[in-house]
């Protein structure tokens, strides 16, 4: 039988679900402060570090090789370098909803996740539950041509349909995805799923990419179960936006 245990519920077994920094948020251009301060993001990728495509049960997930520098995001609102550790996305059952952060009250109908991480630790899982750890780079994906760089990863789809699949995936860059301008938000917060550590730098560009309403239905097409289990569509997989708590949201552009 289908046991949802939706965002409502993650309180009981993750108390900081309730934290002072939790994500994602709803972004209000005009209570953001812009910071002249702020340098230009750096995202260096080495598409050879690109590992494998996997259905984890929540996402579908990009994960890169770690152990150098190749893939990496220096400068922009941190200090130090962080290594390009996954990316993964998240939508909704439909167009109208999907991503995580919002701006002024808008859903996008999906949201693209870079986790890097500080490499002041030595590894992702140290730096996963330190206040510095995590730097996470957010790209709205919003309906309108099709996206022939993201075609690329739906067209291993169907090899990664149900929970605990993998298939390798090699030399894929991910700065195919990004948007033209990086110009972006950043504010204090954490994972966006449990165990929802405030560990995360959230770095959110302003311009979205492109996708098309076709594309979006094939991320509809993979499954939260596993082979032989009740077929239950991997949709919604988004947490609604958390309280700003006091934060600040910081502005690269005026
Ligand atoms: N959706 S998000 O905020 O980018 C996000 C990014 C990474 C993780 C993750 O690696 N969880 C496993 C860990 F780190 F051991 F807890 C979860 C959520
Ligand atoms: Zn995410």
């Amino acid at each position: 039988m289908l046991i949802h245990t939706g965002p409502q519920k993650w309180v009981e077994n993750f108390p900081i679900a309730d934290g002072v920094r939790q994500s994602p948020i709803d972004i209000v251009p005009g209570q953001a402060s812009y910071d002249a301060g702020l340098k230009p993001l750096t995202l260096k990728y080495d598409p050879s570090t690109c590992l494998d495509i996997l259905n984890n049960g929540h996402s579908v997930q990009v994960t890169f090789a770690d152990d150098t520098d190749s893939s990496s995001l220096t400068d922009g609102p941190i200090s130090g370098l962080y290594r390009l550790k996954q990316f993964h996305f998240h939508w909704g059952a439909s167009d109208s909803k999907g991503s995580e952060h919002t701006v002024a009250g808008t859903k996008y109908p999906a949201e693209l996740h870079l986790v890097h991480w500080n490499t002041k630790y030595t590894s992702f899982s140290e730096a996963a539950s330190k206040p510095d750890g995590l730097a996470v780079v957010g790209v709205f994906l919003k309906i309108g041509g099709e996206n022939p760089n993201l075609q690329k990863l739906l067209d291993a789809f169907d090899t990664i349909k149900s929970k605990g699949k993998q298939t390798s995936f090699e030399n894929f860059d991910p700065s195919t995805l990004l948007p033209g301008c990086l110009d972006y938000w950043t504010y204090d917060g954490s994972l966006t799923t449990p165990p929802l550590y405030e560990s995360v730098t959230w770095i959110v560009c302003k311009e979205p990419i492109s996708t098309s309403s076709a594309q979006m239905a094939k991320f509809r097409t993979l499954l939260f179960s596993a082979d032989g289990a009740a077929q239950d569509c991997m949709v919604d997989n988004y947490r609604p936006p958390q309280p700003l708590k006091g934060r600040t949201v910081r502005a690269s552009f005026k």
